[in-house]
């Protein structure tokens, strides 16, 4: 890819979460190796995070600000990875408290950032761009539907009818958004919890807090989304004109870019897993080609016990040859999670990965048949990316967009569940587990045609590679105030 250099100063800021975390590294890598100066902000202890991405680029430097204390996060905890699914929004909260510090920083810098790229859940650092009169870019680790759905919530707020009721009640509602493409609708419990929450708490400061974040998103100068025009395009025509211009611009999938290996494809994409990735090669390499399923559900989600039994059964019932990353319970172990014996009997034919597993290297086996998932984006892009066919389970978040998108739209999943208290029936699971590898499946071949779609998008004149020139002009165009006073 060609770009023309420019000594624009950015500063990136990644809001903590590892779903969100990886993709705008992968983004500030690109940025990097086309010649954009950075400096990125993290709390300290999400530094050892960054470390591929400064052993690629020892150029980029770190604004290392203390992190706001918060009273649902404990001490020492500063990442949503170590924290239950639903604490985004305390995180949220917290960080927005690094305004003072960070206005401090930017009038005492001698040559500060024209521009904030900062994630979609720190919509204040908008505000902050405007008290010191450069721009911010929201990056959006979620797909442009999803992202539809999501500023439509903020900007036309939709309530539960039986608001006033029991929380419990009510939760089935249809909350319908006809002002997007196809006019999706959603029960009330499938529409994202930080909403949800703030409906819930209306009124007080932290709730308001939220809200103008996200209407902040919807102001804000520029947004970079990790999608290709190919894949979203109504949704992102949507987006221009939601947002009233055209400064919107897919970029993605970033984690397939030219000189990703060493941040994206190396073993450390997030974390490291307990498994040599040389002993899950081989593993895979002595299966027949598309017949394993790989079964993850990101970096969040935390299965109760009696669907992580069913899950085991229906694996073991299929008979299939299957990888299952399971991650820890919130008390640490996992061996608890799985049903006694589990992995012994299923030793010839599934690898039980406990923790983190290097999943972008997994999918990309030619073993690999099918991906159970829960619909994150990024493991949505990562499977398409791998001609991958889907089995979808969304839970929560962004996820049942990502599910409408894939299974109805984009035809390359199959439904197989809905929430994360879904109790699968073990032998009607077994039965879509060994339907998603057998031959002959017209969702193959429509994943393999948006896999060819993906790969050009990031070829030298795809449409994320023209979109990313095109931010990258824009971003060279600006300058910075003469002072912040
Ligand atoms: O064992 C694991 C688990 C995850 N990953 C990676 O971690 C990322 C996970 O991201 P995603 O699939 O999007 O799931 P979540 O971690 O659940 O991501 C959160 O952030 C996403 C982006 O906003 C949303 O789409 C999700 O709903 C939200 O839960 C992906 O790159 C995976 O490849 C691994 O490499 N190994």
């Amino acid at each position: 890819m060609t770009m023309s250099g420019t000594d624009a100063h950015l500063l990136v800021f990644p809001y903590p979460a590892q779903g969100h975390m990886i993709p705008l590294l992968d983004l500030t890598h690109q940025l990097a190796i086309h010649g954009v100066t950075i400096t990125i902000l993290v709390t300290p202890s999400n530094l050892p995070l960054l470390e591929p991405l400064l052993s690629a680029h020892p150029s980029i430097k770190t604004l290392v600000l203390p992190f706001p204390s918060h009273p649902a996060i404990p001490p020492g905890v500063e990442n949503v990875k170590d924290l239950p699914p639903n604490s985004f929004r305390a995180m949220m909260i917290s960080l927005a408290q690094l305004h003072e510090p960070l206005l401090r920083w930017f009038r005492s810098h001698p040559s500060p950032p024209v521009a904030i790229v900062s994630d979609m859940f720190l919509g204040w650092t908008h505000r902050l761009a405007c008290e010191l009169g450069i721009r911010r870019l929201v990056f959006s680790p979620s797909g442009a539907m999803a992202l539809s759905v999501i500023y439509s919530l903020w900007r036309y707020l939709p309530m539960r009818q039986k608001q006033n009721s029991r929380e419990e009640d009510g939760q089935d509602e249809i909350v319908s958004f006809p002002n997007i493409p196809g006019s999706p609708k959603y029960h009330w419990w499938q529409v994202s919890p930080v909403y949800r929450s703030f409906v819930e708490t209306k009124g007080d400061p932290d709730s308001e807090l939220v809200k103008d974040g996200f209407l902040a998103d919807i102001e804000s100068w520029g947004l970079v989304i990790n999608s290709f025009d190919e894949l979203e395009r109504v949704y992102l025509q949507h987006l221009r004109k939601e947002m009233g211009h055209d400064r919107v611009w897919a970029v993605g999938p970033l984690h397939r870019f030219e000189g990703d290996e060493e941040i994206s494809g190396s073993k450390q994409r997030g974390g490291s897993s307990l498994v040599k990735v040389e002993q899950i090669s081989s593993w895979l390499d002595a299966r027949d080609d598309q017949k394993v399923v790989y079964v993850c559900f990101g970096s969040q989600a935390r299965l109760p016990m009696d669907v992580m039994e069913k899950l085991a059964f229906g694996l073991e019932k299929s008979g299939i040859h299957f990888i299952w990353a399971v991650k820890e319970s919130k008390s640490g172990h996992v061996d608890s999670m799985l049903p006694p014996g589990f992995e012994d009997r299923e030793a010839a034919r599934g690898l039980v990965i406990r923790g983190w597993a290097p999943q972008v290297q997994i999918l990309s086996h030619r073993a690999v048949g099918a991906f159970l998932t829960h619909c994150g984006w990024n493991s949505t892009l990562e499977g398409i990316v791998a001609g991958v066919p889907l089995l979808a389970w969304p839970m929560s978040a962004d996820q049942f967009s990502n599910a409408t998108l894939v299974v109805e739209e984009l035809k390359v999943a199959t439904r197989v569940g809905e929430g994360s208290r879904f109790v699968p029936d073990s032998d009607e699971l077994a039965r879509v587990l060994s339907d998603s590898i057998s031959e002959n499946r017209v969702i193959r071949e429509r994943v393999e045609e948006l896999r060819r779609a993906a790969m050009e998008a990031i070829k030298e004149g795809g449409s994320s590679i023209l979109e990313l020139q095109s931010m990258h002009s824009k971003l060279a165009t600006l300058v910075s105030p003469r002072n912040y006073l």
